[in-house]
């Protein structure tokens, strides 16, 4: 399998290539020249798979620069119950009536979903980092799980430094106790005077500036590498698996999105022919993808109308992700993608809007925190069962978007434990606690706050890394 840009320019690339490289030359985001088709016999046969077994499967499509025994270890090692709570369904389904499910992805080491991705990253970058004899500069940015998932998954891994942008004083406490409280050596964290975007912006800035970018070795562990969106391929199969007895039947996926990275993943997972209905995108207040999916506008948000929310994993008004649909959307016409990303704004036509929701079965709506909180309790109160105000949103929207006839699964993006304040007032109780993670919030802290400025990051990656 190949790969080019969303954007059209430089050479196709190999698995390994981008992998490292993360953002494309051009300001691009990877994609697979094509989606490998899906048929009926192939279909039937991954029913009967292992987790890890399927993992191997779809990754085998899309990589092809990786000894197929090698792959097949790496994927065993990384899908293994230990690793995620003890399941060995790894992303078990959870019925709350018969009809609609939760899909719990977030049974990992830092209680997200991000974890189901990250720990893949993390021995797919050792792998291909030990077999070039390099090392790679990883620079990230989160809004509040990405970040921990990926100090976990890359702490002690061999040739890889982390430097991690958040916004400062906008993750819960748990989620900060979670990232700030690691004190390897090889993981920084940068706490940034600003809202997610504007970290994003400068992970971006700084993979523009190529000859920093390529001096310094600077990788991405965000849903700008591909490898992070593949990984997330597999659940969607394994929840259609698990929701189903026949390839004959159709699901839908209610999605809480931000970055837009979930959601893209079942848009491939859907190209590839996977049997789904509808993808539905939930939004919280920051609702600039509800609104495109509304109005065929797309139309990123500044700073300043970002909210802060109860859902703050969420807070995102300029999804990173949304370039590769577009550029499927736009037949992958590299130019028009690069001039819809670079305006403040675009508009789809008529013909395209209708392409959105028909050939593309895209739906959504929003949930702000009134929502939030009803739908924490009355889905405790009607099904005994707590989700966190991410899976809320997506619950939400479910519960309006479903369609007679057609099974809903909802992604649980992260558990309640990681957000006890907004738990607190929705329930009036602590929520659980995984064990090993009490007080966790009291841990010492390892932290630099820093301006929202390019090149003071550039700078403190400078001082923190040998640039030979
Ligand atoms: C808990 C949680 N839910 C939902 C999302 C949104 O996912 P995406 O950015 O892939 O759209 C995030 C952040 O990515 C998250 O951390
Ligand atoms: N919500 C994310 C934001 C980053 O998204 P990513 O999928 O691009 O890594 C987070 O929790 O950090």
């Amino acid at each position: 399998m190949k790969y080019v840009s969303t954007r059209g320019g430089g050479p196709q690339k190999r698995f390994c290539d981008i992998l490292l490289e993360g953002l494309a030359d051009d300001g691009g985001l990877y994609l697979p020249t094509h989606y490998p088709q899906i048929d009926a016999a192939t279909l039937a046969r991954w029913r009967t798979l292992s987790y890890a077994e399927l993992a191997f499967e779809i990754l085998s499509l899309y990589i092809d620069d990786i000894p197929a025994e090698d792959l097949r270890r790496l994927t065993a090692q990384t899908y293994r119950a230990e690793v995620f709570g003890g399941r060995p369904e790894i992303t078990p389904l959870h019925t709350l009536e018969p009809g609609l499910h939760l899909q719990e992805l977030s049974n990992g080491p830092t209680l997200a979903f991000k974890d189901m991705a990250m720990q893949l990253l993390g021995a797919l970058f050792e792998y291909e980092l030990g077999r070039r004899g390099e090392a790679l500069n990883i620079l990230g940015a989160t809004s509040g799980d990405t970040g921990s998932a990926a100090e976990y998954a890359m702490r002690g891994r061999a040739g890889v430094r982390v430097f991690m942008l958040s916004p400062h004083g906008r993750m819960s406490a748990f989620q900060q106790a979670q990232m700030f409280s690691l004190q390897d050596a090889n993981i920084h964290n940068l706490a940034v005077r600003g809202v997610f975007d504007d970290c994003q912006d400068i992970v971006k800035a700084v993979s523009n500036d190529l000859g920093f970018k390529k001096s310094r070795r600077i990788g991405t562990v965000n849903s700008i590498n591909w490898a992070r969106l593949l990984a997330q391929v597999v659940y969607y199969f394994a929840g259609y698996f698990a929701a189903t007895k026949s390839n004959d039947e159709r699901v839908s996926f209610t999605v809480p999105s931000g970055n837009f990275g979930n959601v893209c993943a079942g848009h491939v997972a859907r190209q590839m022919g996977l049997p789904i209905a509808q993808l539905v995108v939930a939004t919280n207040e920051n609702d600039v993808l509800d609104e495109f999916f509304r109005t065929g506008r797309y139309a990123p948000r500044g700073a300043a109308q970002t909210h802060a929310t109860s859902s703050p994993s969420m807070d995102i008004s300029k999804a990173s992700n949304f370039e590769r649909f577009i550029a499927d959307l736009f037949g992958r016409d590299g130019a028009r993608v690069q001039s819809a990303f670079t305006s403040p704004s675009f508009e789809l036509s008529a013909a395209e809007r209708a392409s959105v929701e028909g050939r593309y079965a895209f739906a959504s709506g929003r949930s702000s925190h009134a929502d939030r909180l009803a739908t924490i309790r009355t889905c405790q109160q009607r099904y005994g069962r707590l989700v966190d105000p991410h899976t809320a949103d997506g619950l939400k929207v479910a519960l309006e978007r479903r369609q007679a006839g057609v099974p809903m699964i909802v992604l649980e993006t992260a558990l309640p434990a990681k957000f006890a304040e907004t738990l607190r007032e929705a329930t009036g109780q602590e929520p659980p606690r995984p064990a090993g993670l009490d007080g966790i919030e009291a841990l010492p802290k390892r932290v630099t706050v820093i301006d929202n400025d390019v090149q003071a990051v550039r700078a403190f990656i400078d001082a923190h890394v040998d640039a030979r």
